[in-house]
């Protein structure tokens, strides 16, 4: 930063330095006694015209060395702090607004960056330096100066920060909201079609596209009356220096030379407070992403991760009195179970009385309180988080495909599987078969989301991951509801082959399913009988 404000400084000096030396070279020509000649400031001029150059590329490589390197650290905080919120902050926000927090609004701090601090930097020393050679000539022209600079690098970008309102902030928000429907519409396509509303959808995504093009529009005028703005300052600046030099050269308290050079100066040197006042229409819209980037980084996680506790290995787990509620939604009441090593234990109840919920507390997505979650005759809570992600698999409702093949998929579970292993986990799951009679088996990808699959075979691959992870507890969610008899059948039988080594929680609707249980819980308003 020192760097770039340095050469940025000798940079705009340079520029400035030129116009002033050609001011010299002109009264040296009219026979006025000058610090430089004319000759000198001819090579002067050449030198300091490449210097220029240079030191701007040099300013502007450092200063985006810093933007981008800041960049990058803030993406990997935010992603850190993503992770922490997750599942339980992210589950209910809006994915499509969250992309833009994480692509444009981060993007949109290079701006700050890059482009804000070292100018404000460098402004004021050039301002301070320029108002003192100016005062050498006469104070009061220095004071003007002084004026001038604070007029156009701080006054102006100050109102038309003003004028600009919340119109950087609702930018922000409403491209969120638009990327965030544009998402929606590409997910629900087949919804979209099969009720015609692709009409009224495109529709909504006009008047969305209108209203962010107002607030855009708004702010480009912003920006068109910050030029007009400033430049009108800087021209009634320039003509009040030179009457000012005129009157001060007329009363005899000024040297020709000292008026000619001071107005020179005064127009040659408005660079770096210029940029200070392009800011003003700019930063609005920056400051706003910034706010939305802070309050991710903000958000305190509902279940914090835990770590440094001693290892814990599998060895049964229950759950005791626990009472849990989603907000003032009261979900389980006083519920208690035992999952006893080796066993299969099934859970029945209509929908929406809370069996996934009882799968996400045995996973710690929430906390469990009041009550208690234990696992291993310890308190959840008390369990390191990577322990219980290596202890548990958690096999959901909705099985979610990467986009990449679908070996790739597979080996999320175990980065270091062999592909014998992958395709014992697949067998189990009874969807090797399928997999293999593909043209590229198991490098076949899956397209988005995992489109190019049946429900029933995302089921299935879901399976497969968990039987290729091998925790010693599988908590299973409805694991055979888009299957048929055939492929239940064999993973039923996978599963009761693994009793004896392996705890199974086992949620779901059919009665054929829950063959297999060794007890059967059942939740009925908020409670387990
Ligand atoms: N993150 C959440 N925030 C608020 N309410 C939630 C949340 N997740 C689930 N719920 C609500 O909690 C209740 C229990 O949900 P849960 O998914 O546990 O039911 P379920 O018994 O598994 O249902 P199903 O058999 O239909 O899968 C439902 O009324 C649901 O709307």
């Amino acid at each position: 930063m020192i760097a770039a404000v340095t050469m940025g400084l000798v940079g705009h000096l340079c520029a400035a330095l030129i116009t002033v030396l050609g001011g010299y070279a002109l009264l040296d020509v009219a026979g006025l006694s000058v610090p430089v000649g004319m000759h000198a400031a001819f090579w002067c001029c050449c030198i300091f015209a490449v210097l220029r150059g240079v030191l701007r590329y040099g300013e502007q490589a450092r200063n985006h060395f810093i933007a981008f390197k800041l960049l990058a650290l803030i993406r990997d905080k935010v992603f850190l702090a993503l992770r922490r919120l997750c599942p339980a902050k992210l589950e209910g926000r809006d994915k499509g607004d969250l992309i833009a927090v994480i692509t444009a609004d981060i993007e949109l701090l290079e701006v700050f960056y890059a482009h804000t601090i070292s100018p404000i930097v460098i402004a004021l020393l050039m301002s301070v330096l320029f108002s003192v050679f100016i005062g050498l000539y006469h104070w009061v022209l220095g004071v003007a100066a002084a004026v001038a600079y604070l007029l156009v690098g701080v006054l102006v970008p100050l109102y038309i920060a003003r004028r600009g309102g919340r119109d950087g902030a609702a930018f922000r928000t409403q491209s969120g909201a638009l990327s965030s429907y544009v998402l929606g519409s590409l997910r629900g396509l087949s919804e979209i079609m099969q009720y015609a509303a692709g009409s009224r959808r495109l529709e909504q995504m006009e008047v969305k596209t209108d209203d962010l093009a107002q607030v855009e529009q708004r702010m480009r005028q912003n920006t068109g009356r910050n030029t007009a703005l400033t430049n009108t300052v800087i021209l009634l600046s320039d003509i009040g220096m030179l009457f000012l030099a005129a009157w001060l050269y007329q009363t005899g308290r000024l040297g020709f030379d000292g008026a000619l050079i001071a107005t020179i100066a005064l127009m040659s040197s408005f660079g770096p407070v210029i940029a200070l006042a392009n800011l003003g229409s700019t930063l609005q819209n920056t400051f706003a992403a910034a706010d939305r980037v802070l309050d991710i980084l903000d958000e305190q996680p509902v279940a914090e991760e835990i770590a440094g506790q001693p290892k814990t290995t599998f060895s049964g787990a229950s759950v005791q009195d626990l009472t849990f509620s989603y907000g003032d939604e009261t979900i389980l009441q006083n519920m208690s179970l035992a999952l006893r090593p080796g066993t299969v234990t099934g859970i029945v109840g209509r929908s929406g009385s809370g069996k996934s919920t009882l799968l996400k507390l045995l996973m710690r997505f929430w906390p469990a309180a009041p009550g208690s979650v234990q696992v291993s005759d310890r308190d959840i809570g008390a369990v390191n988080t990577a322990d219980l992600r290596q202890m548990e698999s958690y096999v959901t409702q909705q099985t979610h495909l990467f986009s990449g093949s679908i070996g790739d998929n597979l080996r999320i579970a175990r980065l270091d599987a062999t592909q014998q292993e992958i395709e014992e986990a697949c067998k189990r799951a009874s969807v090797h078969d399928f997999i293999a009679a593909l043209p590229q088996g198991y490098d076949t990808p899956v397209g988005e989301l995992g489109s190019t699959l049946s429900g029933g075979e995302r089921q299935r691959i879901g399976l497969a991951r968990a039987f290729l992870h091998g925790a010693p507890l599988l908590l299973l969610d409805e694991p055979t509801s888009n299957l048929d008899s055939l492929n239940e059948a064999v993973i039923l039988k996978s599963l009761a082959q693994e009793r004896g080594q392996k705890t199974v929680v086992l949620v779901s609707h059919r009665q054929s399913t829950m063959r297999i249980a060794d007890t059967v819980y059942s939740v009925e308003n908020g409670r387990m009988s």
